[in-house]
């Protein structure tokens, strides 16, 4: 079987060349929206994607680049299409997610109270605990180091398919993935500057070539063109391809 992830964008949080860094995967007939960031509504409508093509979003965090196109996305969604897709989004965020980041733009001078649920059915994630989104495609979600105390998350799909959100350098995280057999590492990364908040390639490139080999870099600046070649083995995500993933199903869920 495979896992097809279509890139609708590959962008850092303030690039002008390329989208936020969004992705939109295709396995077993589900179609899951990996971040849907303040460009994601755009990129879609460049690419011919309708916003219901989305059965689910998956949050990784809740930087606007992951998630400032929700207000869209919801408001679309419920009243021009009447869909109800389904959010998974790991349990801590919730709140915030709603109180803090939409509340203010679906629920302000309405009649009535408005809740995430109307929009979305809310499927909590925890850490350690695998999801399976369809049969034959399953999430499971890790905590990564991104921003101080800010909860974030990169998800494994298929147990072979990591996908790291934002996340400084963090090796520890990358050498487990890898050991657990994961196949292929999509990857955030800044080009140049110090990784406050993100891995650099300076760091990416002191992995073993067997690792590196597994890497896929995405969440790049608008300079990424200047970086061909200089990346080792890691090959760069390109903005609107689409990748097929040969993966094995998973194995049966508990
Ligand atoms: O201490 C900080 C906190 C944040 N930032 C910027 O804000 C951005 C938010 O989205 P992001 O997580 O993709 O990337 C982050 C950085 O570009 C930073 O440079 N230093
Ligand atoms: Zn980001
Ligand atoms: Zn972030």
């Amino acid at each position: 079987m495979r896992i097809d992830i279509q890139m609708i964008g590959t962008g850092s949080a303030f690039a002008k060349n390329y989208y936020n860094n969004n992705a939109l995967v295709a396995c077993n007939g589900y179609k899951l929206m990996i971040d849907f960031g303040i460009t994601a509504p755009l990129a879609m409508h460049r690419l011919g994607l309708p916003l219901d093509v989305i059965d689910g979003v998956f949050i990784t965090h809740l930087h606007a680049d992951h998630i400032g196109g929700f207000e869209e996305l919801m408001l679309r969604l419920r009243f021009h299409y009447g869909k109800k897709p389904q959010l998974f989004i790991e349990g801590r965020l919730i709140e915030p997610f709603w109180e803090y980041s939409l509340r203010g733009g679906l629920e302000f001078g309405a009649e009535e109270r408005q809740t995430l649920d109307q929009f979305f059915d809310v499927v909590p994630l925890s850490v350690g605990k695998p999801h399976e989104i369809v049969p034959g495609f399953r999430m499971e979600i890790l905590p990564t180091k991104h921003f101080r105390d800010m909860p974030s998350y990169c998800v494994i799909l298929n147990d072979e398919l990591f996908y790291s959100g934002d996340t400084v350098f963090d090796p520890e995280l990358i050498r487990s993935v890898h050991e657990r057999n994961c196949t292929y590492l999509l990857h955030d990364c800044q080009l140049d500057g110090h990784g406050l908040v993100h891995a650099t390639l300076q760091e990416l490139l002191t992995l073993p070539e067997s690792i590196q080999q597994k890497i896929w870099l995405m969440h790049y600046g608008d300079n990424m063109e200047s970086y061909i070649g200089k990346t080792g083995p890691m090959k760069f995500l390109l903005q609107h391809e689409t990748y097929s993933f040969p993966v094995s199903a998973p194995a049966t869920a508990d």
